[in-house]
């Protein structure tokens, strides 16, 4: 299980943008997370990708819970969670092709051959051909760069799956080749899945459950 217990969040322990939050995604579950612009999605969702400490509550995965975010976090915590963000450009170093950009998790520790042998086996799982692979960011599109962050996150083959708005800014038919690219991924693996965003219809489709911000926050003692 990924839990989220009571989680309170955000970026002025005075004025907390999450507060006491509470949230499970169950292995193979997809989990849709609904609510307004603003409302601190994104902040709970760092939270689950380890990215952001929170101010109280409790994060387990699969039972352990969590001490550490960020570059501190253990490895193998660090790698069952993959994330996937709204804007690529901004997860993307403009200096790497394609190839190492998706090659990031591995760059400590694998070794070369399983780096290119993992690259060409995922690529064209999330529709990237082989001469995308050798340019940088600036000479591709956001559909296609947001392919490439989406491949970075399923390299280590994370056992769940975080996707904050990740098909935001694409049109109709990336978005769709995105989300079926991860719920073939799942099919494969049985990963749990956290989709953050605004759009009801999609969000609906994509996953087995959808749960509203208002809904979370309303069984706040006092409000
Ligand atoms: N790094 C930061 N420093 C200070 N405040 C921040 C920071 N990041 C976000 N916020 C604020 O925290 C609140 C929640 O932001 P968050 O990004 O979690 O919302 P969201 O629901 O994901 O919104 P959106 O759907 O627009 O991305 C907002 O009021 C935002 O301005």
């Amino acid at each position: 299980m990924l839990e989220l217990q009571a989680i309170t969040a955000g970026y002025d322990r005075k004025a907390p943008v999450v507060r006491n939050v509470t949230l499970s995604v169950a292995p193979g579950e997809s989990v849709g997370l609904l609510g307004p612009s603003g409302c601190g999605k994104s902040t709970l969702a760092r939270v689950a990708a380890l990215l952001h400490r929170p101010d109280a509550g409790t994060l387990l995965l699969d039972g352990d819970p969590v001490r550490r975010w960020r570059h501190r976090a253990p490895r193998a915590q660090r790698t069952a969670i993959g994330v996937v963000f709204q804007q690529p450009r901004l997860s993307a170093d403009p200096r790497l092709r394609l190839t190492d950009l998706i090659a990031e998790p591995l760059r400590a520790t694998g070794r070369r051959d399983e780096v290119r042998e993992r690259v060409a086996e995922l690529a064209p799982s999330v529709g990237l051909t082989p001469d995308l692979l050798d340019r940088r960011p600036h000479e591709v599109s956001d559909g296609q760069l947001q392919r490439a962050c989406l491949a970075r996150a399923l390299l280590v083959r994370p056992r769940w799956l975080i996707c904050d708005e990740m098909t935001a800014m694409l049109d109709a038919s990336t978005a769709a080749a995105l989300v079926a690219a991860v719920e073939e991924y799942r099919s494969a693996t049985g990963a749990g899945l956290l989709a953050v965003g605004h759009d009801q219809v999609l969000l609906g489709r994509w996953c087995d459950r959808t749960v509203s911000w208002e809904k979370l926050t309303s069984t706040e003692p006092g409000e």
